[in-house]
C-alpha cells in the first residue's frame, strides 16, 4: 500500500506540494545555495534569501528555467531534501502538474525527476498544468464548452484553451515574472545608469503594478551608481517601471489573441461567455486583470490565490474519483492522447 499521495506544482519560481496525509499544500522557492560549485549550502526558502546576498564562494541556482527542468541533479536534490521534511515519504504516489506545449523529453524529466528520485515513487501520474487550473478554479470542466486559462508564472506564461474536460489548444510562452524583473532592471540601467538588483526589480514592479491612474508615485532604492561606481539610493519612477514592463505584457497579449483567433467557433463562444481566467502568481501584479480586459476585449477573472490555483487542481484530482481521467501515466500507451 502506498504510504501517501503528493501532488506537485514544480513552478519555476517556487515549487507547491499537496500532501495528501496532512491535507496541506506547502510552497518553497525553487532554488539552492552551492557552496564552491561542488556541496549544498543551502535548498528552498532559506537558499533564495542568500539570492544577491551572497559571498562570491557561494552561487545560487534555480534549477528550472522557462518552466522546465534545467539543472536535473540540482531538482532532484531539491525535491529530495524538500520531501524529506515530510514523514515516510518513500513509496508514495505522485501527481505532477506539467506543461503541455514542451518537448517529450522536456515532460519525461519531470517523470524520471519522481520516479528515479530517493523518493522510491511507488507510481507517478502526469496531468496537464492547464487542466489542473481549471479544475483549481472550481470550473465545471466536463461541460464547459469553451474556458482560456492564462497561467502567468515565474518564467513563463501557458495559455490553454480547454472544451468539455480535454485540451484543444496551449502555447507555453517563455515570458514569466522573472523577464518582467529583467526588463525593469534594464530600464533602470539605462535611463538612470544605476544598478540596481532583480529582486529590488521585482520589488518595484510589485509595488507599482501596471495599471491604473497614479502617475507620479515613485519608490527609494538602493543600487549602485554605474557613473562613480558608488552604492547610493535613488528614487525610480512609476512611469519608468511601468514603461518596462510594457513590451513582455504586449508579447502576452499578442499570444493570446492569436490563440483566441485560432480557436475553433463553438469554443470560441464559450470563451466570449466565460472570458478569460487568470492563474499564476503574476497575476497576482496590480492592474494585470484591466489590463488584459481593456487589450482583449474579453472579460477577466483572476483565482483567488492564484500561484496555488494548479496544486488546488491536483489536491481535487488526487481527492476525487471523478477526476481520475484527467491524469495519466507515461509508461500508458495511449498517453500521447493531446497530439
Ligand atoms: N503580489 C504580487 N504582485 C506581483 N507579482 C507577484 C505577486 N505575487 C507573486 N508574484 C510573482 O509571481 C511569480 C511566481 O508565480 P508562480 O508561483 O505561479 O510561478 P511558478 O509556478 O513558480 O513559475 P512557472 O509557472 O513559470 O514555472 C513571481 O515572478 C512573483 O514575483
Amino acid at each position: 500500500m502506498a504510504r501517501n499521495v503528493y501532488g506537485l506544482d514544480l513552478g519555476t519560481y517556487e515549487i507547491k506540494i499537496y500532501d495528501k496525509k496532512t491535507d496541506e499544500i506547502r510552497r518553497e522557492k525553487d532554488v539552492i545555495a552551492m557552496k564552491d560549485k561542488r556541496y549544498i549550502f543551502s535548498a528552498g526558502d532559506e537558499a533564495y534569501e542568500m539570492y544577491e546576498k551572497a559571498p562570491d564562494n557561494i552561487q545560487v541556482v534555480f534549477p528550472m528555467k522557462n518552466g522546465v527542468i534545467a539543472h536535473f541533479d540540482d531538482m532532484q536534490y531539491l525535491l529530495e531534501s524538500l520531501l524529506k521534511k515530510e514523514h515516510q515519504f518513500a513509496r508514495s504516489e505522485y501527481l505532477v502538474a506539467v506543461p503541455t506545449d514542451v518537448t517529450e523529453v522536456e515532460k519525461r524529466a519531470f517523470y524520471d525527476l519522481v520516479f528515479h528520485s530517493a523518493a522510491k515513487a511507488k507510481s507517478v501520474k502526469i496531468v496537464e498544468r492547464g487542466i489542473a487550473d481549471a479544475v483549481g478554479f472550481g470550473a465545471d470542466i466536463w461541460k464547459e464548452k469553451g474556458m482560456m486559462i492564462a497561467n502567468f508564472g515565474g518564467g513563463t506564461t501557458e495559455i490553454s484553451v480547454l472544451s468539455n474536460g480535454g485540451m484543444v489548444l496551449n502555447r507555453l510562452i517563455k515570458i514569466g515574472g522573472e523577464h518582467f524583473d529583467l526588463a525593469v532592471l534594464n530600464q533602470v540601467r539605462h535611463h538612470r545608469d544605476f544598478l540596481i538588483g532583480r529582486l529590488t526589480a521585482e520589488r518595484l514592479r510589485r509595488e507599482f503594478g501596471v495599471f491604473d491612474q497614479a502617475t507620479d508615485a515613485s519608490l527609494t532604492v538602493s543600487g549602485r551608481d554605474l557613473v562613480h561606481g558608488v552604492p547610493q539610493e535613488k528614487s525610480i519612477s512609476i512611469g519608468l517601471v511601468r514603461a518596462a514592463m510594457k513590451e513582455p505584457l504586449e508579447e502576452c497579449v499578442e499570444a493570446i489573441r492569436s490563440m483566441f483567433d485560432r480557436t475553433p467557433p463553438d469554443v470560441r463562444r464559450g470563451i466570449e461567455d466565460n472570458g478569460i481566467y487568470l492563474t499564476g502568481g503574476l497575476a497576482n501584479l496590480r492592474g494585470l486583470s484591466t489590463y488584459l480586459k481593456e487589450s482583449t476585449g474579453l472579460a477577466v477573472t483572476v483565482a483567488s490565490n492564484p500561484e496555488l490555483c494548479a496544486v488546488r487542481g491536483l489536491k481535487k484530482i488526487i481527492l476525487n474519483k471523478e477526476f481520475k481521467k484527467l491524469m495519466y501515466s507515461m509508461l500508458d500507451e495511449d498517453y500521447r492522447w493531446l497530439r
